[in-house]
């Protein structure tokens, strides 16, 4: 099917169902059923006639624009959820399925066949006259970035629960990252459908595990496979997908007030809900209070829906509480509610507060918040438009590169298809064509004399500003890249490929920040670092797949840190003389241990040291101490928890710079030799959801791994086992405990610290590193 656009733009429908114009201007028209006045069946189709003007489309008010990220667990059901989305919404013609492997948003090869989600898709759709811009992103562990860098542009979020586990790990990782962004949530109970499927408790995990303050807006239709639709509490409306054996889309639904032919259990539960409900809200939101003692103390039921929703929405907004809804998007039941949940209560974009923006005023200012590229047109950038007007074809200045870039295209990402655009305004998430420089995480705006505006206008105000070169500069705040934990070798099959592979990997690593790649200054070879198995694994994959690159891994190894044990002070002395110049200078420093948890290393200067240097030459002592920090002198990995106090620097003049930090990373090998060395190893909080009759063979295997067991809990029939455990000993582990379970359990690592090993382990480990083992 093709459609053409005002543009003659040819749409190749691969599985559109609609036009941009069908897609933004659906309007969900409601009709009434014979025999019943008050019974109605909703229409999920777009109607066409209702054509707005192209503007309209490209640009809708930004108080109808919805910027929401969908996050969860793995396996929750975020991406089943999703396709349910865009099929009600008009924008497919079939609901996708992870399981058969042909969603629109997990496009990449990898997503389809492993059936998880990779990276986070912006997928573009409107629903009754709102825009949503809506961003799936992935459930494991190893792409915690790419939630991350999603919920930095995003105004709410819906968080998707499996009804029958509650919080699990990855939700409670990936909770804190939106509370860290103060961002507005919903949650979504899916999996309704299963037999284990419970609201209690869900409802008490949210409290528990989140410390949250759920607020119960439905009440589920029957349970496990007799789950049939929902109870709104706020409206009293009771919503019944009536769908045969062989199922159905789920497209249309009986919506009827609840009466009095209802079953009384059900009438009893939403009654006591209800005013559950009115009382929390009214705890929450004084102006709620006050209308419920003004007008109706003594009859709850004649609060207003209206008012009770508003209520809601302030609270939800104010982050006093986050609104429950429940659903099986599986069996196409409770997704439209939840879409209209996001339009009545996720803020839109001007209902949001950023701080640095409001320096640009009208002028444009935009953050890339994710990269991929595209054989045929070059890097795509994502950017959130937080003030002014994109507009192709123009030069927009970087500030994080200082560049100007030209902008060739500007579309609208609708997952795999784009949509091209002539302007787009402040709210929206856009894709653009042509920015070859910008990485993730960089502040664009329209040119460098709009930057120097806001500058002194943030430097007017409230002394805010960055000094970045001449200018000072405001740029908004990126995302915090975690450092990995996981690295191997990468070798191309013949020298001849080896350019290549270094394209490759450039490419790679614009689009994601968490993969590092170096060289080893030794053996020369290219090293891989990443946040996992997983992630380590797709981006050899992806090498193969999209780069036609064959590669070798080398055996996966461990990212070691290093410390040091006790004070220690060394000086040194450098003399050198190149051509007519003689560089000669002497360092005193001394290095001590500190708290580990606080992660980085620092240097201080002594008053006199301090005193007597110049700019130039503090920083010239800076470069060599951060050079010496990344290799300990153990085994050469990156030092934690040391601090360096330089106590002197003479020097004759006429000594380079480039001489001083020569001299103290020198000075710093010194020292740490002789505070003594330790090895500092990752370790992982695991979690492991097993059938109890197998929790005996998970725990002898984690006793071998060198793992410490926290607590077991009970989650109906299965174990929840959480334990720490070094990460050296979690090779393989999926593999491992599928045999050990018959694929009985799943689980989920995620870093928590970095310890000391014993002296033992540690004696192994360097025995081993010096190939004695
Ligand atoms: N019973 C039941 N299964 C569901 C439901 N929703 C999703 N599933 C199944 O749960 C599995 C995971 O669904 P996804 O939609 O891929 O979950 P996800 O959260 O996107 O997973 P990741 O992308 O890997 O993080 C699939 O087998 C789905 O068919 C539901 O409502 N009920």
């Amino acid at each position: 099917m093709f459609a053409i656009n005002s543009f003659g733009l040819c749409l190749a429908q691969h599985k559109c169902l609609c036009t941009v114009f069908d897609i933004t201007l659906s309007k969900h028209s409601a009709i009434s059923v014979t025999g019943s006045i008050t019974s109605l069946l909703y229409f999920m189709f777009p109607v066409i006639d209702d054509v707005k003007s192209l503007r309209a489309v490209v640009n809708p008010d930004v108080s109808k624009i919805r910027n929401i990220g969908i996050m969860a667990h793995i396996d929750a059901g975020k991406t089943t959820t999703t396709e349910r989305m865009l099929y009600y919404s008009g924008y497919t013609r079939a609901l996708g399925d992870v399981d058969d492997g042909d969603t629109v948003t997990d496009f990449m090869a990898q997503e389809r066949e492993r059936g998880i989600t990779i990276q986070s898709a912006a997928v573009t759709f409107d629903w009754k006259s709102h825009r949503i811009n809506l961003i799936d992103t992935p459930g494991h562990v190893d792409f915690t970035l790419e939630v991350e860098r999603a919920l930095r542009v995003l105004d709410g979020a819906v968080a998707v629960f499996d009804a029958s586990a509650g919080v699990e790990a990855q939700t409670l990782t990936v909770w804190r990252q939106a509370e860290k962004h103060h961002i507005p949530c919903l949650c979504f109970l899916n999996k309704m459908d299963k037999p284990a499927a419970s609201l209690s408790f869900s409802m008490e995990s949210i409290r528990q595990k989140l410390k949250a303050n759920p607020v119960l807006l439905q009440i589920p239709v029957g349970r496990g496979r007799d789950f049939t639709g929902v109870v709104d509490l706020i409206t009293s409306q009771k919503l019944i997908w009536k769908l045969s054996s062989a199922g159905g889309d789920g497209r249309l639904f009986e919506s009827a007030p609840l009466n009095q032919s209802d079953e009384p259990d059900l009438l009893q539960e939403v009654s006591e809900a209800r005013t559950a409900l009115i009382e929390q809200v009214a705890d929450l939101d004084d102006e709620f209070a006050e209308l419920l003692l003004t007008d109706f103390s003594d009859n709850f039921d004649a609060v207003p829906s209206v008012k009770l929703q508003e209520a809601v929405r302030r609270v939800t907004l104010a982050r006093k509480g986050v609104p429950v809804f429940c659903g099986s998007s599986l069996k196409n039941k409770g997704v439209q509610p939840l879409l209209d949940a996001i339009i009545s209560y996720l803020p839109a974009p001007n209902e949001r507060h950023h701080d640095l923006v409001r320096w640009y005023k009208d002028d444009l200012c935009a953050l890339a918040f994710k990269v991929l590229h595209d054989k045929q047109r070059g890097p795509l950038v994502f950017l959130r438009i937080y003030s002014g007007t994109l507009k192709p074809q123009t030069a927009v200045h970087n500030i994080n590169r200082n560049s100007i870039e030209r902008m060739s295209r500007l579309l609208v990402p609708f997952a795999d298809q784009h949509v091209e655009i002539p302007s787009m305004a402040a709210g929206n998430i856009a894709l653009t064509v042509g920015l070859k420089q910008t990485v993730t995480g960089d502040t664009i705006v329209s040119s460098k004399a709009s930057a120097a505006a806001a500058a002194r206008r943030a430097h007017t105000d409230s002394g805010v500003g960055k000094k970045h070169g001449e200018h000072a500069t405001v740029v908004l705040s990126g995302v915090e890249v975690p450092d990995p934990v996981f690295f191997c070798t990468i070798e191309p099959p013949t020298m001849a490929k080896q350019a290549d592979l270094e394209n490759a990997l450039n490419c790679l690593q614009r689009e994601d920040p968490s993969l590092k790649v170096r060289v080893d200054p030794d053996s020369g070879q290219t090293i891989l670092c990443g946040m996992g198995e997983l992630h380590i694994e797709i981006i050899h994959d992806r090498i193969r797949r999209e780069y036609g690159i064959e590669t070798h891994l080398g055996p996966l190894q461990v990212a070691y840190r290093e410390t040091v044990l006790h004070k220690a002070t060394a000086t040194d002395t450098l003399d050198r003389t190149f051509g007519e110049r003689r560089h000669v200078v002497t360092v005193e420093l001394e290095v001590r241990p500190v708290d580990m948890t606080a992660g980085l290393c620092d240097v201080a200067f002594t008053e006199e040291a301090g005193g007597q240097l110049s700019q130039e030459m503090k920083e010239a002592v800076e470069n060599g101490m951060h050079s010496s920090y990344l290799q300990g002198p153990l085994l050469g990995y990156p030092l934690q928890g040391v601090t360096t106090l330089i106590q002197s620097v003479h020097m004759e003049p006429g000594t380079s710079p480039a001489m001083v930090s020569a001299c103290v990373s020198r000075c710093m090998l010194k020292a740490l030799r002789l505070a003594g060395g330790q090895v500092l190893e990752p370790v992982m909080s695991l979690e492991v959801t097993v059938g109890e009759g197998y929790l005996g063979s998970v725990l002898g295997d984690l006793a071998q791994r060198r793992g410490t067991v926290r607590d077991i809990q009970s989650r109906h029939d299965d174990k929840v086992l959480l334990a720490t455990v070094p990460l050296a000993e979690m090779m393989g582990y999926s593999t491992v405990l599928r045999t050990l379970t018959s694929g009985n359990a799943t689980f989920s690592l995620e870093l928590d610290m970095y310890e000391a090993m014993n002296v033992h382990d540690q004696n192994i480990l360097l025995k081993r590193m010096a190939g004695l083992l």
